[in-house]
């Protein structure tokens, strides 16, 4: 079956939740419980250790029916088996997507080109566990003989986000190894993690799907130039590995070649930490605890596959943002993990969700007449809510939210646990109900203050409340739940992406500026500088001058 390309606008679905916003947009969340005292219980969701409950949406049992058709129109079915199979669905760039293929452990019997995926997939997993049982036990040495004790991660975008977000998020589970993450081009970065380093006892993995990326050669050759200020030549074996679909060109950089994975251009940047791309991931927490963070996002696969729409959490929470989106007109989602290991997950997420689906044309090759990709942003709570939690609770703006949190504790330190979960849970309640102004009366009028005051404070203290918030409560944080949570919002991404009919696996826009700063560089470094508007024209003379 081809991939369907149908325009979700001109569906029945599509007009009907239009009619069913405009007559329903006016409730408040807070009045749909007190009608319905079993919609907590019928919307949420349990899965696998997953508590997840959708019920603080602005949504009834008609807007998901009407949701669902969306996704039926739009036949998602179809899709689901295309990405499942190895269709070639990333069709501007002529490839398949296959990074769920990465952690099925079982022969599937898929094929791409011939060649059976997860047999090359199996052997390059079995040299990576290899080459971390050595590093880690310290059988692999540096060149004067020493263990290694540092993990240095060169590469950006896709080939730094997923590693730098699980190994924050795995830290408790995490060995002796220190890991670094140099990937800004930034020069302060990379020097500034080098003055922390030895060179005889850091390994050093570049990471690059394509091997081409400026940021990433660049950093690697001055970390290869101020590793060659200590050892020599010959040594580079012993300390640079590297991981990219390009091995001609790592030959090139001079890795040896029991150092160098290889990926595949199946699998998307963004969508690689399961790959060798994870290599940073599996030295820090140890080859068995990266396996266990494939099975847990295999299950998740899993789920997605075979669970009813209705019960399937990727598939809901991709088509209550699509509400939000494209109905309530909110532009932004904001993901608040309330625990500190997820610190890097909204960072990770904005490429993930942003890069797939930021996209103005359809399938067709036509503009698309509706919104597509939502802008996704977060911090850690309770964080975030002395920043920038004002704005979402009395803000002019609409801004869904998932909030991410934890039953168990990894510190053991309940008193800690019990305030940040009684804060996970006070915000999304809070952001639902509001406070009335009776409320406020009620709360201001023990203040001594006289009417008039206490009236003229009344508006600024009044909360309208009717904020969205999904709740994703997960038994633990564990390399099997970080993988189900990171598989969850992958499919999420691919839901979005179907119904909004746009191609979410390639990435055109972020060539064009690579290509002005190539030949702007030229103009830096030979003098001359070329033809460009007058604002960058006299940016340029100025900088230069
Ligand atoms: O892994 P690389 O080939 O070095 O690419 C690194 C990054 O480059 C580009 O910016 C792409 O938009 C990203 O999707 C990719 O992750």
């Amino acid at each position: 079956m081809p991939f369907p390309k149908i325009n979700p606008s001109t569906t029945q679905a599509w007009n009907q939740l239009r009619a069913h916003y405009e007559r329903t947009h006016n409730r408040h969340i807070k009045d749909l419980f007190a009608s319905d005292p079993e919609r907590a219980s019928r919307m949420s969701l349990r899965w696998n250790g997953f508590f997840v409950d959708y019920s603080k949406n602005r949504v009834d049992d008609e807007t998901l029916e009407l949701l669902l058709s969306l996704a039926e129109a739009c036949d998602l079915e179809t899709a689901m088996d295309a990405y499942f199979d190895g269709e070639a669905i990333n069709q501007t760039e002529g490839r398949a997507v296959l990074h769920t293929a990465l952690r099925n452990g079982s022969d599937s019997g898929l094929e791409i080109d011939g060649e059976p995926v997860e047999k090359e997939v199996g052997r390059v997993r079995e040299h990576m566990r290899a080459f971390c049982e050595a590093v880690i036990s310290g059988d692999k040495k540096g060149y004067t003989g020493k263990p290694f004790t540092d993990v240095v991660n060169v590469g950006i975008g896709g080939s730094d986000l997923g590693p730098v977000m699980v190994t924050e998020a795995l830290q408790f589970y995490s060995n002796h190894l220190r890991t670094h993450f140099v990937s800004n081009v930034d020069g302060d970065h990379v020097h500034e993690t080098l003055r922390k380093l030895n060179p005889e006892t850091t390994l050093f993995v570049i990471v690059s799907k394509s091997f081409t990326t400026q940021e990433t050669l660049s950093n690697a050759l001055t970390i290869k130039k101020w590793f060659l200020e200590h050892a020599t030549q010959a040594d580079i074996a012993k300390h640079f590995a590297a991981v990219s679909t390009n091995t001609a060109k790592i030959e090139e950089f001079g890795i040896a070649d029991a150092n160098v994975f290889p990926m595949w251009d199946w699998v998307g940047g963004r969508f690689s930490l399961w790959s060798a791309v994870g290599l940073s991931i599996a030295l820090s927490i140890g080859f068995d605890q990266f396996e266990a963070l494939l099975s847990g996002a295999r299950s998740m696969d899993r789920h997605f596959r075979e669970a009813p729409w209705k019960e399937n959490i990727p598939v809901i929470l991709g088509l209550l943002s699509i509400w939000y989106n494209n109905f309530h007109g909110a532009e932004t989602e904001a993901v608040i993990p309330y625990s500190q290991y997820l610190h890097r997950l909204p960072a990770y997420l904005q490429q993930g969700i942003m890069e797939s689906n930021g996209k103005s044309v359809d399938r067709n090759g036509v503009p698309v007449a509706y919104q597509t990709g939502t802008i996704i942003w977060g911090e850690p709570g309770t964080n975030s809510q002395h920043a920038f939690f004002q704005l979402i609770h009395q803000g002019t703006k609409l801004i869904p939210a998932d909030f991410i949190g934890f039953r168990h504790s990894l510190h053991g330190d309940r008193e800690h646990h019990l305030k940040l979960m009684a804060n996970f849970f006070a915000q999304t309640e809070a952001l639902m109900n509001g406070k009335t102004p009776e409320a406020v009366r009620d709360e201001l009028s023990g203040q001594g203050l006289g009417d008039d005051a206490l009236e003229n404070l009344l508006p600024f203290k009044v909360f309208e409340g009717n904020k969205p918030t999904n709740t994703i409560l997960i038994e633990r944080l564990s390399p099997e739940s970080l993988g189900a949570l990171v598989a969850l919002y992958e499919h999420k991404i691919f839901v979005q992406g179907v119904i909004w009919n746009i191609f979410s696996y390639d990435q055109w826009g972020v060539e064009l500026g690579k290509q002005l700063a190539s030949t702007i560089l030229s103009e830096l470094t030979s003098g001359q500088v070329g033809n460009h508007d007058t604002s960058t024209l006299q940016l340029l003379q100025y900088f230069k001058s």
